[in-house]
């Protein structure tokens, strides 16, 4: 079974026709890097996945639930899906520990003294043990990323998106937040990411996916989009961003 089951998804905003016609799939264990010029529709398409937009034609899949039907739970199917986002979200007036145990505790996933454990666990994973106490505010880019990284994961999601999760931060610190992300690959996690990151694309991606215009217009094993481009349009925009 696939994870992600994604057939002729169009989404369109208004007159704005962004997403044209996809189809894609993807499968347990796979990490997918989504590249392609700004507006080109790539937020929009990690949306779709968890129905933070209504689509416009098409169907997608998650776990094998049509996600669109008005009848599913979609807070339930959301909680195997976690997503970090390109601005971290956390909640100022929580401390980094309370931001990942907020949501279980809320859902009753866990109780209070279950979620603290995970909790401390996830924040070595994260390599911000000595954080616990921290509020937002007195956390750099990186570790506020590794918190949301953390608090998505809090809720035992088996398949993570991410929107461009390095872009808002400083150059720095990018490393450090990559570095998390290739730990949960080699973890097995599934994993879909929008991203600037070529040189992490061509690394850990299992493969990746060209969008422009609305359409994948290419995809493949890194070795081969980036290698050995067969689209005038994966060429000329990897000619701009190498
Ligand atoms: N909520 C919205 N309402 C209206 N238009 C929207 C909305 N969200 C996105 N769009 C439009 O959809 C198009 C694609 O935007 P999207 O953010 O998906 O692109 P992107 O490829 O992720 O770009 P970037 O790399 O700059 O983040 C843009 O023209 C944008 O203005």
């Amino acid at each position: 079974m696939a994870k992600i089951r994604v057939e002729g998804l169009k989404k369109s905003f208004g007159s704005n026709h962004v997403l044209k016609g996809i189809d894609m799939q993807v499968e347990e264990g796979e990490v997918v890097c989504v590249i392609g010029p700004s507006g080109s529709g790539k937020s929009t398409f990690l949306r779709c996945l968890n129905r933070l937009e209504d689509i416009t034609a098409g169907k997608v899949y998650v776990h094998d639930q049509n996600i669109n039907d008005p009848s599913i739970d979609i807070n339930k199917a959301r909680e195997n899906v976690g997503m970090v986002f390109q601005h971290f979200n956390l909640f100022p007036h929580f401390n980094v520990l309370k931001n990942i145990t907020f949501a279980p505790v809320e859902l009753g996933k866990q109780n209070a003294s279950e979620a603290r454990a995970s909790a401390l666990k996830l924040l070595e994973r994260v390599d911000l043990s000595d954080k616990a106490e921290a509020f937002p505010s007195q956390l750099s880019g990186g570790q506020k990323q590794r918190v949301a990284i953390a608090r998505a994961l809090a809720m035992n999601p088996d398949i993570m998106l991410f929107d461009e999760p390095t872009s808002a931060l400083d150059p720095e610190m990018v490393g450090e937040v990559l570095g998390v992300m290739k730990y949960l690959a080699s973890e097995g996690m599934t994993m879909i990411i929008v991203t600037h990151e070529m040189g992490f694309a061509r690394e850990v991606a299992d493969r990746v996916i060209f969008m422009d215009g609305g359409y994948i217009v290419e995809e493949g094993p890194p070795e081969k989009v980036f290698g050995s481009p067969e689209h005038e349009r994966t060429i000329s925009f990897l000619e701009k961003v190498l």
